[in-house]
């Protein structure tokens, strides 16, 4: 039988909401597409503590405060994940591709524009109905009065 891989995912949001993405180099499974930054769980681990090592193993950024946004279980032809999707509103550190992966912000109408694996049609739909990132929108400052 398939194992069933334990996957914690960041979808990591800043002060202008917008949502960091990173490119998946071709070698990797599903590569050559764009990803949330994240991995494999270690059994000893916490799903917390996954995702601030997975964050900063690859994108240099320590977590201070994450929600959950939804888990996902996709079947892939050679594996099976679960992945728990994290949105990350708090970090320190500027991200940078530690791994040597090119990682860019993008609006979440940008992300569309951008392919991604089959498992993260849900996380983007989630996405779409997402209090905070619309609340964070409206928060932002409008354009100085002259
Ligand atoms: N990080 C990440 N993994 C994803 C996403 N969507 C998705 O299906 N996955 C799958 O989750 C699995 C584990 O993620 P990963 O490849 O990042 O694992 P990892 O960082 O431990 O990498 P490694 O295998 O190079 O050590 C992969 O099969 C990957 O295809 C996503 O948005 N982000
Ligand atoms: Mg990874």
């Amino acid at each position: 039988m398939m194992s069933q891989l334990q996957v914690a995912v960041g979808v990591v949001i800043n002060e202008n909401a917008e949502i960091l993405i990173a490119h998946r180099r071709p070698d990797q499974h599903q590569g050559d597409l764009w990803e949330f930054p994240g991995g494999k769980r270690e059994p000893s681990e916490s799903r917390e503590a996954a995702l601030t090592r997975e964050l900063f193993e690859e994108v240099g950024i320590n977590v201070i405060s994450a929600t959950e946004l939804t888990r996902i279980r996709h079947d892939y032809a050679d594996r099976r994940v679960t992945l728990d999707v994290w949105l990350v509103t708090e970090f320190d550190g500027e991200a940078h591709g530690r791994e040597g992966q090119k990682i860019k912000w993008c609006t979440l109408a940008a992300l569309a524009e951008h392919d991604f694996p089959a498992a993260n049609a849900p996380i983007i739909t989630a996405l779409q109905q997402c209090e905070q990132l619309s609340v964070s929108r409206k928060e932002k400052p409008d354009l100085p009065v002259e």
